[in-house]
């Protein structure tokens, strides 16, 4: 065999353990791909159940029950959207499950153990949960520092410090740390009862409309701070809100309660697309309602129409228009379809008769 014919052997042999390579390698990938696939899809799929309120009974009068057989579940690291008009029960089903009042029949299951409400514990409330109620119950002549501060172990004092100011990020009151709670705006007082909530990282969070006193700028901020600090540390989370527009892009379930009646429990998604009734639709924001007459007259296929899904078009349902506002992001626009009153949001200002496509 000449050089040249040996060079060649060789780079054949080069070249097909390459490939082999190539080829392992690619396999790998693919086989560990397909295992984080597999565990992601397992985090979603087979949450633990963490909390589990079965047949629940309550009622302040004895003669009128705010809760009938209720029931509801929570898994571990959800964030589950507790929705309602004012006066539905929201408050009361989360000071339930934390244990500050006695219901009358049924169970509150928690980490599969039996809760027996104030009975059960000396200290009001549940150990491995934090609840943030209206009243932040904030300690009045102690720094914001410190009312944050206060359930986490004073054995280390640098990461308690670092800690506190983690969380005083996090609501936006870092520069607040030595301030007293009573100098504080409503709004601030309850970031202070957040932050301090989220100190011990509970495994379950209840928070009563939380995003109550804030302003709008402060809103999206502590909204996207928070969410994030609680799936990363995989807490649940039940907050409870009269506005789903707040909570919606975070929220893994929606449940929706009426006259104390637990009437809808879906994704934000499904609740958006098929809302139970009028009143989900209304907690979802401004929507068109269409009777069952309307919707055969304009032949529509849902009852339910936000105005962005209402689209200006070349022939359709013709409308009057009878205002169109500026408002930011779109037009807001008020019509009519015979004497039918309709808000539809447009790119571009409206005037005269326009075709609506449903
Ligand atoms: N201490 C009480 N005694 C008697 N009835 C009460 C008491 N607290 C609340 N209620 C009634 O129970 C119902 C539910 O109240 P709850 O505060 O749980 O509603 P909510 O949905 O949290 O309202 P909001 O959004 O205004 O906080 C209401 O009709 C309310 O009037």
């Amino acid at each position: 065999m000449t050089n040249t014919e040996a060079e060649m052997i060789n780079n054949a042999e080069i070249k097909v353990a390459f490939f082999i390579l190539k080829f392992y390698l690619l396999l790998s990938f693919t086989f560990f791909a397909k295992i984080i696939k597999l565990l992601h899809f397992q985090k979603y799929y087979f949450r633990k159940m963490l909390l589990e309120v079965k047949n629940l009974y309550f009622n302040y009068q004895t003669n009128q029950p705010l809760f009938q057989n209720l029931n509801l579940n929570v898994d571990e690291g959800q964030i589950i959207a507790l929705a309602g008009e004012s006066g539905c029960g929201k408050s009361t089903l989360l000071s339930l499950i934390y244990g500050l009042m006695d219901w009358q029949s049924g169970e509150i299951i928690f980490e599969g153990q039996k809760l027996f409400g104030p009975k059960g514990n000396l200290v009001p409330g549940e150990s491995q949960m934090k609840f943030v109620a209206q009243n932040y119950d904030l300690m009045p002549y102690a720094t914001v520092a410190d009312n944050v501060g206060k359930f986490i172990s004073n054995i280390n004092l640098k990461s308690k410090k670092e800690k506190v100011e983690e969380l005083l990020d996090i609501v936006g009151l870092k520069d607040y740390a030595k301030v007293l709670p009573k100098n504080l705006s409503g709004g601030q007082q309850q970031r202070v009862a957040i932050a301090r909530a989220l100190a011990i990282l509970p495994k379950m969070l209840l928070l009563d409309e939380p995003f109550s006193n804030l302003d709008f700028s402060r809103k999206f901020e502590l909204r996207d701070k928070l969410f994030n600090y609680v799936r990363q540390n995989n807490m649940s989370l039940l907050i409870s809100t009269h506005n789903l527009e707040e909570v919606l892009p975070w929220a893994d379930k929606i449940v929706v309660l009426q006259q104390g009646r637990l009437i809808q429990n879906d994704s934000p998604k499904e609740t958006y697309e098929n809302p139970y009734n009028d009143y989900v639709a209304k907690l979802l924001g401004e929507v068109n309602i269409f009777s069952e007459e309307e919707k055969s007259e304009f032949n529509l296929s849902k009852k339910h129409y936000f105005p962005h899904q209402i689209k200006i078009a070349e022939n359709g349902v013709e409308a009057v228009v009878l205002e169109s506002l500026f408002a930011g992001s779109h037009y807001r626009n008020k019509l009519r379809i015979n004497d039918k009153p309709i808000v539809v949001y447009s790119q571009n200002v409206l005037s005269g008769n326009v075709f609506l496509k449903f």
